[in-house]
């Protein structure tokens, strides 16, 4: 018998918090990830409270453009809050008091003077529960783009015979094509969307948001509401979209993450980033212990 004490992986001490989870050092080049492409959204420094209560506690962290990035991490870790924060969503919750810069292609959307409406088109979300209009499938989908004028249907237009009926109509079938939705749709495009199953809401959802043109696209567990097989169209929805967007994913599902997802960042208790790296290496082989614990099912 040896006489081997058993080590973390970097041999810092540890406790275990009362939610299981064992505290350790953390290390900054954890969340320093060198990865081979642009970042579309550059976090610096971001801190996150709700009154007294810290939800994020200094994220840096950069976004890689046209990828799949996953937001991983027990439950009230600030994974949500987080992705708010990509488009001032938080802006709408009044205790929320936001720290730092979040930079989008060279500008802070922190700054005075940023447009908000075109901000959120830009960057995009769609919520966990599929929330279509109760409009028709056309008009959800045709909602964004006339409220910022691509295209003209008002009444007006439509006297003067200006209104942009066929380019609408190429929008709505473009949109629903992308997000594989137009063969299941197509013959009833006037029928109320909320006569949909969860997961045709969903990519419905997903549809609209395409539909204003966005360049990020952010996901807050857009799958948890559903069933497996409306789970792996939203999966092979999501890879497919990041060959031309950047997506965000918030999810509680590791094999989720770890099917569709480019990087992984793992969030832990206190709002703290502990580890941000490609995603095969999060999952084989993460650098951090309570990493390590989180993604083995030790806690969480
Ligand atoms: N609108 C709010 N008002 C007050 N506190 C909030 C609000 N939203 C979130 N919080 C708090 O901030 C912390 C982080 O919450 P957040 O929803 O971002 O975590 P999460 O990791 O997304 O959790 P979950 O996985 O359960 O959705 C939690 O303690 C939560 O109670």
């Amino acid at each position: 018998m040896t006489n081997q004490q058993p080590v973390t992986k970097d041999a810092t001490e540890q406790r275990q918090t009362t939610t299981g989870e064992s505290q350790e050092e953390t290390r900054p080049e954890w969340t320093d990830y060198d990865f081979q492409s642009d970042a579309k959204l550059s976090v610096r420094d971001l801190s996150v409270s709700y009154g007294d209560e810290t939800a994020l506690d200094g994220i840096s962290m950069d976004i890689p453009e046209q990828s799949v990035t996953a937001l991983i991490g027990p439950s009230g870790c600030g994974k949500s809050t987080f992705l708010r924060c990509l488009n001032r969503m938080n802006d709408r919750i009044r205790a929320a008091r936001v720290d730092g810069s979040v930079t989008f292609e060279g500008d802070d959307i922190y700054d005075d003077g940023i447009n908000l409406v075109e901000l959120r088109k830009r960057v995009g979300m769609v919520f966990q529960s599929p929330n279509p209009f109760p409009k028709s499938i056309r008009d959800n989908v045709s909602y964004g783009p006339r409220k910022h004028g691509t295209v003209r249907t008002d009444l007006l237009a439509k006297l003067t015979g200006r209104a942009d009926t066929d380019e609408e109509a190429a929008l709505v079938e473009r949109s629903l094509k992308q997000a594989a939705l137009w063969d299941e749709v197509k013959d009833r495009l006037d029928d109320n969307a909320l006569g949909l199953s969860g997961g045709q809401q969903q990519r419905l959802c997903i549809a609209r948001c395409l539909a204003v043109d966005p360049e990020v696209i952010l996901m807050d567990e857009p799958a948890s509401a559903l069933d497996p097989i409306a789970t792996s169209k939203i999966e092979d929805l999501v890879e497919t979209l990041a060959e031309e967007y950047t997506v965000v994913i918030v999810t509680h599902n590791m094999q989720q993450a770890a099917r569709i997802s480019d990087q992984t960042a793992v969030f832990l208790t206190g709002g703290e980033l502990v580890e941000f790296d490609d995603t095969d290496k999060i999952f084989e082989n993460p650098e951090s212990q309570r990493v390590e614990d989180y993604i083995t099912g030790k806690f969480g």
